[in-house]
C-alpha cells in the first residue's frame, strides 16, 4: 500500500473558462510520467456532458446533481476518501462545477485529510479572459463576485483565452488580477495551456520521492518549438515577472494539512490554537496527548474551540488542517512539529 500522502487539486474557475481543457492536458501529462491519476467531477445537471474527459485507465467519480460546495457537500469528501483507499492515484484532480464556492470545497477536501492520507496542495482557477474583461466593465453582481472570489483564493491562476483579448485589454485583465490576488503565480494561455509543472514545481513525486520537475519548455529539445505553450509557462518573461513572489506565493495559503508525528501536551495545544493568527478561518484534525487516554478529534472556526473524545474503529491518522489567507505556512508548521515532536 502507498503510505505517502496523496496530493489534491482543486480546478476551479467559472463556467465555460477552460478546466476541463486543462484537466485533460494534466491527465496526459500524468501519463506519460507514468503517474496513476484520479478525477473527481462535479457538474450542476443530472447527466455529466464532458464525456471527452472520460478516460478507461482513470478513476473517475461524477457527483451529479448538485454543487459540491452545498448540496452534496459531505458526498464530495466521502467520494475523495474513496477514491483514495480503492485506487491509491499519485495524484487526486477535483474538477469543481463552475458556480462553486472554492472555500466551501476547500472545507471537504480537508474533512477528508482526516479519513485518508490526502493533502490540498492547490487551487488552480481557470479565468476567461474575455469573459471577465466584460465583468469588470459592469463591476457588480453575483457572477462577478464569485469570479473575484474563485480568483482570490487560488494558488495558481490560468489567465485563459487571450486570443479574444486585446493586447491593452490583456493589461487591464492583469491589472485586475494582481490587484485580487498578488500572491497566486500567474500563466497567461490560450486553451488552458501551461507547462505543468509550473503546478507541480514543489511537489515530491509521492512513489519516487524524486521532485516531479520536467522542463518541456527546453530550448536545447531539437524538437522544441517556442509556441503558446512555451509563452504561456513558467519559464516565459511574463511569468518571470511574478517569479521573486514565489516564495511569497507559498505562504500565501488556502489550506495546511499537516500530519503529526507524535503526541503533544494538551495544554499546549490549547495555547497554540488560542494564539492562531486571525487569518485561520478554520482548523480541525485528529491529535493525540501524552495527558490524556484518548485521541480527540479537534474543531476550530473564528476562536472557538471543541474538543471530542474519539476511538477510531479503523485507522485513522493524526493530523491537523487550517483554512484561511495571509497567514505564515512555514511557521505553522514549525510549531506543530516543536508541539508534536515524534517519540521513539
Ligand atoms: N477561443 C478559445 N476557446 C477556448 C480556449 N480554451 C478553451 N476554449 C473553449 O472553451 C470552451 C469551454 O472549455 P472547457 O474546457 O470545456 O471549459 P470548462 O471550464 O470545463 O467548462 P464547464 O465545464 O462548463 O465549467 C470549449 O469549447 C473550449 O474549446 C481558449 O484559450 N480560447
Amino acid at each position: 500500500m502507498n503510505d505517502n500522502v496523496i496530493p489534491v487539486y482543486v480546478l476551479s474557475g467559472f463556467l465555460g473558462s477552460g478546466k476541463t481543457t486543462l484537466l485533460n492536458l494534466l491527465l496526459d501529462d500524468a501519463k506519460e510520467r507514468g503517474w496513476k491519476p484520479a478525477v473527481l467531477m462535479n457538474e450542476v445537471g443530472d447527466i455529466h456532458i464532458e464525456g471527452a474527459v472520460a478516460r478507461e485507465d482513470v478513476p473517475m467519480t461524477e457527483l451529479l446533481g448538485g454543487c459540491i460546495c452545498c448540496s452534496s457537500r459531505g458526498d464530495l469528501g466521502l467520494e475523495l476518501v474513496k477514491l483514495a483507499q480503492e485506487h491509491q492515484p499519485d495524484v487526486i484532480w477535483i474538477e469543481s462545477t463552475g458556480i462553486a464556492q472554492p472555500f466551501e470545497i476547500m472545507d471537504s477536501v480537508t474533512e477528508a485529510s482526516l479519513y485518508a492520507k490526502i493533502e490540498l496542495r492547490g487551487v488552480i482557477t481557470v479565468v476567461d479572459a474575455r469573459h471577465l474583461l466584460d465583468r469588470l466593465r459592469i463591476g457588480s453582481g453575483k457572477t462577478f463576485k464569485l469570479m473575484k472570489e474563485q480568483i482570490r483564493v487560488a494558488s495558481h491562476l490560468v489567465l485563459n483565452k487571450i486570443d479574444l483579448v486585446r493586447e491593452e485589454e490583456l493589461g487591464e485583465v492583469e491589472a485586475a488580477l494582481s490587484d485580487w490576488n498578488a500572491h497566486a503565480k500567474l500563466a497567461a494561455t490560450v486553451k488552458s495551456r501551461i507547462e505543468p509543472d509550473w503546478v507541480y514545481a514543489d511537489w515530491t513525486n509521492p512513489n519516487t520521492n524524486e521532485l516531479a520537475i520536467r522542463s518541456a519548455c527546453n530550448n536545447d529539445d531539437p524538437d522544441h518549438e517556442h509556441d503558446d505553450s512555451c509563452a504561456s509557462a513558467p519559464y516565459s518573461p511574463h511569468a518571470h515577472h511574478h517569479a521573486h513572489e514565489e516564495n511569497e506565493a507559498h505562504d500565501h495559503v488556502n489550506a495546511v494539512t499537516h500530519y503529526l508525528p507524535g503526541a503533544a501536551d494538551s495544554h499546549a495545544f490549547e495555547a497554540f490554537l488560542k494564539r492562531l493568527p486571525d487569518g485561520v478561518y478554520r482548523a480541525k484534525g485528529i491529535v493525540r496527548f501524552h495527558d490524556t487516554a484518548n485521541r480527540y478529534l479537534f474543531q476550530y472556526a473564528y476562536k472557538e474551540t471543541d474538543f471530542l473524545p474519539i476511538t477510531p474503529q479503523k485507522t485513522v491518522h493524526d493530523v491537523a488542517v487550517f483554512i484561511g489567507e495571509g497567514f505564515s505556512k512555514t511557521e505553522l508548521r514549525k510549531q506543530l512539529d516543536d508541539l508534536f515532536e515524534a517519540q521513539d
